[in-house]
């Protein structure tokens, strides 16, 4: 496997055009209730997670899902995979609404929906052998495969790239990149037809996160198994996903195939992301030098998000309109279509790759002159 961050080119798909839809959701949101007061604890407000999110995911498909800490990417996976009770909308799996969906009938579902966590230490029992982790699926749910379940785990093993006869080991003898394939092998282990990767590569060394998204890829591919991938890093998703959307502050902010994202993004933030993606794809691209634009101040708090536009007090083009409209997530003129942007004052779509970029501060100070809030 590759070392570096070269992948192989994903299969081309149009936003949302082809494929059967597998996963919708519409106006998804989750509000975690903020409880305060004494001697009675009472609800005082809400943790506005997600915020009312529509997406589509088609059978095969992967679609990346990308922003800062604490936009609602990991609650949004966590809604999808039922982990989470929705606080409204819906998520319709191939055709059933499973939103308030009990146990009991969640379960023919849950083999099919599969989730790979970021943190390959903490997601695996160190009292199991790989073996036991990666049959324990099949076990819940009373599957026996052709051949007895040793033989699939073996099976597994090799197919992520680990030698078959280590399925008596336990977690702590594998590194990091190990474990997170130990971790692929159990989500495979039910033949899933989705997986939500929630950062799967971010706790990872980067000379082995390739090797991970690589493995993924292949088994997209291979498999056909359709991908949520949710990241932070923009890079990871431009290689993996055909479709991305951008989060800001639990709402999806702009949505589109990964060339219109990528080659003509049209919200001010997705433009900032993307000035973070490391240089090594972008630079050569380019080919010319990188122009610094520095995102002011901290992402505002989910329990009281700013009004109107949610990006406006970081934004350089926000006037008074942003604070009292709330942009809708639509087609703007000029572009394909699937590519949406919430947006009153949009950056020009531009037919060529970005030839300056934004420079997002990751780890922003408190601004001096805040905007309005
Ligand atoms: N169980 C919970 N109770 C209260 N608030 C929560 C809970 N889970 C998440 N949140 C809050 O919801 C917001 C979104 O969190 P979420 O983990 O979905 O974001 P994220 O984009 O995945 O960020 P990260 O990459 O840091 O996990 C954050 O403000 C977080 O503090």
């Amino acid at each position: 496997m590759n070392e570096d961050l070269v992948l192989p080119a994903p299969r081309a798909r149009s936003a949302g055009a082809d494929g059967d839809p597998l996963l919708e959701v519409s106006a998804l949101t989750k509000h975690f209730p903020v409880k305060g007061g004494f001697p009675i604890r009472r609800t005082i407000g809400a943790v506005q997670a997600v915020d009312g999110i529509d997406l589509t995911v088609h059978a095969g498909e992967s679609f990346g899902l990308v922003g800062e800490s604490g936009c609602g990417k990991s609650t949004t996976g966590r809604l999808i995979t039922r982990l989470l009770e929705p606080t409204g909308g819906t998520v319709t799996y191939r055709g059933q609404d499973i939103t308030h969906a009990n146990r009991k009938e969640l379960a023919p579902i849950r083999s099919e929906i599969q989730m790979i966590f970021q943190d390959p230490y903490s997601s695996l029992n160190p009292r199991q052998t790989v073996g036991k982790i990666i049959s324990g699926p099949m076990e819940v749910n009373g599957i026996q495969p052709e051949g007895g379940r040793e033989r699939r785990v073996r099976e597994l093993l090799e197919i992520v790239g680990l030698n078959p006869e280590h399925f008596n080991r336990f977690p702590h003898e594998f590194s990091g990149g190990q474990r997170q394939r130990i971790g692929v092998a159990r989500a495979l282990a039910l033949n899933p037809k989705l997986i939500v990767a929630d950062e799967p590569v971010s706790a990872l060394d980067v000379s082995i996160q390739a090797q991970v998204v690589n493995l993924l890829q292949e088994v997209q591919k291979e498999l056909g198994i359709a991908f949520v991938f949710i990241a932070h890093d923009l890079a990871v998703v431009r290689h993996f996903s055909q479709r991305v959307a951008v989060m800001y502050l639990g709402k999806i902010i702009e949505v589109g195939d990964r060339d219109s994202i990528y080659a003509r993004p049209r919200h001010p933030y997705t433009h900032a992301l993307l000035s973070a993606v490391p240089e090594v794809n972008l630079a050569e691209e380019a080919g010319a030098p990188r122009e610094r634009i520095r995102l002011e101040g901290d992402v505002p708090s989910p329990i009281s998000p700013p009004s109107g536009c949610r990006f406006r007090t970081r934004c350089w083009k926000a006037t008074e309109k942003c604070g009292t409209e709330e942009p809708p997530l639509i087609r703007l003129s000029g572009d394909h279509h699937g590519h949406l942007t919430a947006c009153h004052f949009p950056e020009e779509p531009t037919t060529e790759v970005r030839q300056e970029g934004v420079v997002l501060d990751r780890n922003p100070v408190a601004p001096e002159k805040d905007a309005t809030e």
